[in-house]
């Protein structure tokens, strides 16, 4: 769907892409970069608005230096900031750019309406779009994104600005668009654990380099920790404590599972193979506890994201990004490992 070779763009005082080389395939893609990591630049050049400085890109098998009006008939574009007229309803403005779409007058009032009900628009559908919230804006947009039947979508931080609600809404949405239409998606978002549940694939950038690409089942491999929820009795009111203890007693390495479902009841452990299973039956047993559940550990993209970058040298010569934009990634980190990412 998408292939880069070497691409790179740069500003007068930022190299905003550096050489990067990637191949994207059918299904929900997550682009995945803090703030300023160039995720919008990289759209833009794929969408043929903006020049590359060097390298190539191809979106549809067409390429973006020649071949921009081409791909702008087949790729639907959500941008990310605010740019909806507020004096016109969601129906007037969808419409009007599905008529820019080149779709007949009929068609476009048709597939306005399939499209404002497919993003849960309908009922609102006429009102001015100006006292719309912030979702039902992202709805507007994501609308006309899709009105003219796209093969591919970029959608450009579609969560930007939602309550945790909103947002669960609109990665549903964005799954159903490829599950229910066969659309393919680019999704960005600085949210890591979102892309880990809405997205096959998923691409990492940062400071406009790539720093992985793979499935998202690559990315959350199994570890090697198993993690062991049991409960208490009336003999061990703290069974979470006693079974820690006992463990420890067979020379068994333990940690708390903070930040985990059912924290401080669960206890985390490297199984070293099958007898470490056996272990944890027996013990549960001899102390009369209850196995709530044993399973292996997943990794979240949070983590992988965060030991890569620990690995990547600085690059010298280079502009970083702003300190502002490297606290709001860690707070994006922080809440997306809170989200259970
Ligand atoms: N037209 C421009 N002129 C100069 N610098 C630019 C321009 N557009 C983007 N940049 C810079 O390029 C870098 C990448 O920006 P880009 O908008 O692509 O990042 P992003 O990953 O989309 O982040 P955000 O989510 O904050 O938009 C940033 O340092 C940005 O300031």
């Amino acid at each position: 769907m998408i292939a880069t070779e070497s691409l790179s763009k740069r500003f007068p005082r930022v190299t905003a892409l550096d050489r990067l080389s990637m191949d994207i395939g059918p299904g929900v893609t997550g682009l995945v970069g803090a703030n300023g990591a160039g995720k919008s630049t990289l759209i833009k050049i794929l969408l043929g608005l903006s020049p590359a400085t060097e390298g190539t890109a191809a979106v549809l098998g067409l390429d973006v230096a020649t071949s921009g009006g081409q791909i702008r008939e087949r790729v639907g574009y959500m941008p990310e900031h605010d740019c909806l007229p507020p004096d016109v309803s969601a129906t007037e403005f969808v419409v009007h750019m599905a008529r820019m779409s080149g779709l007949p007058p009929t068609a476009a009032r048709e597939r306005t309406a399939d499209t404002l009900r497919h993003v849960g628009l309908y009922e609102e559908r006429y009102r001015p779009i100006g006292g719309y919230s912030t979702g039902m804006k992202q709805r507007v947009k994501l609308a006309q994104a899709l009105v003219h039947d796209p093969d591919l979508v970029f959608l450009d931080e579609p969560t930007n600005g939602l309550d945790p609600v909103g947002r669960d809404e609109m990665l549903g949405l964005i799954r159903r668009v490829h599950t229910d239409f066969g659309i393919s998606v680019l999704v960005t978002s600085h949210l890591l654990g979102e892309l880990e549940r809405t997205c096959d694939h998923v691409v990492v950038i940062d400071g406009g380099k790539l720093l992985r690409s793979s499935s998202t089942t690559d990315f959350t491999q199994t570890t090697t920790t198993l993690a062991v929820e049991v409960t208490d009795t009336d003999e061990h009111p703290d069974g979470t404590k006693v079974f820690r203890e006992a463990l420890q007693g067979r020379g068994v390495a333990t940690h708390e599972g903070s930040g985990l479902p059912g924290a401080g009841h669960t206890v985390l452990l490297e199984a070293v193979g099958d007898e470490t299973y056996d272990l944890v039956r027996d013990l549960v047993a001899d102390l009369g506890l209850g196995l709530v559940r044993m399973e292996q550990r997943r990794h979240h993209i949070a983590e992988v994201f965060q030991s890569e970058q620990a690995e990547q040298p600085e690059p010298s010569g280079q502009p970083q990004p702003s300190q502002q934009a490297k606290q709001s990634d860690q707070e994006a980190r922080k809440e997306a490992v809170r989200h259970g990412g």
